[in-house]
């Protein structure tokens, strides 16, 4: 088997006496839609914060790349191509469409933020940034300001920025919150095609997309893995249907 890209191993973190993960071992497969859901306070939101580096793990490894970054921070994992995603909008609503691409594509080139003017009359980031947008569906507004994307425009725009960045694993934090059925299935179409670009750790609600697009789904309920399987394993497991799907076994 391939190396995974992403893994966690015994990631334990709790507040006070709560255990909100209690010993997470995962991993994260080049090419996949590795999903994971549970009920409300499950520490589906504590475990990505560990991986992305906003919370230290009281016990337990994270490796990227075949590296340790357990005790690296949030911006030495983005350097090293861990592209988060979602719950937090970075964009600048004032700014285009493609200025926000070129943000995220001055970053990757490792140039100061505050020449951006000449930036756009700069090939390179620019170009980046304008395939990005092409790739995400966007290209027929770059020039639009931000603020005037739809909800589901936005997150298309998100993956945009992220992929300005060359991402070796995406990390996505609950992408269809907020979106309409249509906006859903156009972000589900286009999170089916990412994965090509690179591996997707996805935490997310809304079941008809996960179901739709995961490889594999871990389940974690009370800070611990119950299973981890495919869609029609987990779909079929009593457990998981007593304790998160809500039908009784
Ligand atoms: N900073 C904190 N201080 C104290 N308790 C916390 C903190 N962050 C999370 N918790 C608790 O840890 C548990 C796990 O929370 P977490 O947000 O990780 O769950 P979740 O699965 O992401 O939930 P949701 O689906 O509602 O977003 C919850 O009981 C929560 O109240």
């Amino acid at each position: 088997m391939t190396d995974p890209v992403l893994s966690v191993e015994g990631l334990c973190k709790s507040f006070g006496a709560l255990r909100a993960t209690d010993g997470v071992t995962l991993d994260l497969r080049p090419g996949e839609i590795h999903a994971i859901i549970g009920p409300n306070g499950a520490g589906k939101s504590t475990l990505i914060q560990q991986i992305c580096g906003g919370l230290s793990p009281d016990a337990g490894r994270i490796r990227f790349l075949g590296a340790d970054v357990t005790a690296l921070p949030v911006r030495a994992r983005a350097r090293m191509g861990l592209a988060r995603t979602f719950q937090i909008s970075s964009l600048a609503m004032e700014d285009t469409v493609l200025q926000n691409a070129l943000l995220g594509a001055l970053g990757a080139a490792g140039r100061p933020w505050g020449f951006l003017r000449p930036a756009l009359r700069d090939a390179g980031p620019r170009t980046l940034a304008e395939q990005a947008l092409e790739r995400v569906g966007l290209g027929d507004v770059a020039a639009v300001r931000t603020a005037e994307l739809s909800h589901g425009q936005r997150r298309q725009l998100e993956v945009a920025v992220a992929l300005t960045l060359s991402p070796r694993a995406f990390v996505m934090d609950e992408p269809m919150a907020g979106l309409g059925s249509a906006g859903s299935q156009q972000l589900t179409a286009l999170l089916a095609e990412l994965k090509a670009d690179a591996p997707v750790l996805l935490v997310e609600h809304d079941m008809d997309a996960v179901f739709a697009l995961a490889d594999r789904i871990s389940v974690l309920v009370y800070g611990q893995v119950v299973m981890t399987g495919t869609v029609e394993e987990v779909r079929a497991d009593p457990r998981v249907r007593e304790a998160y799907l809500g039908d009784a076994p």
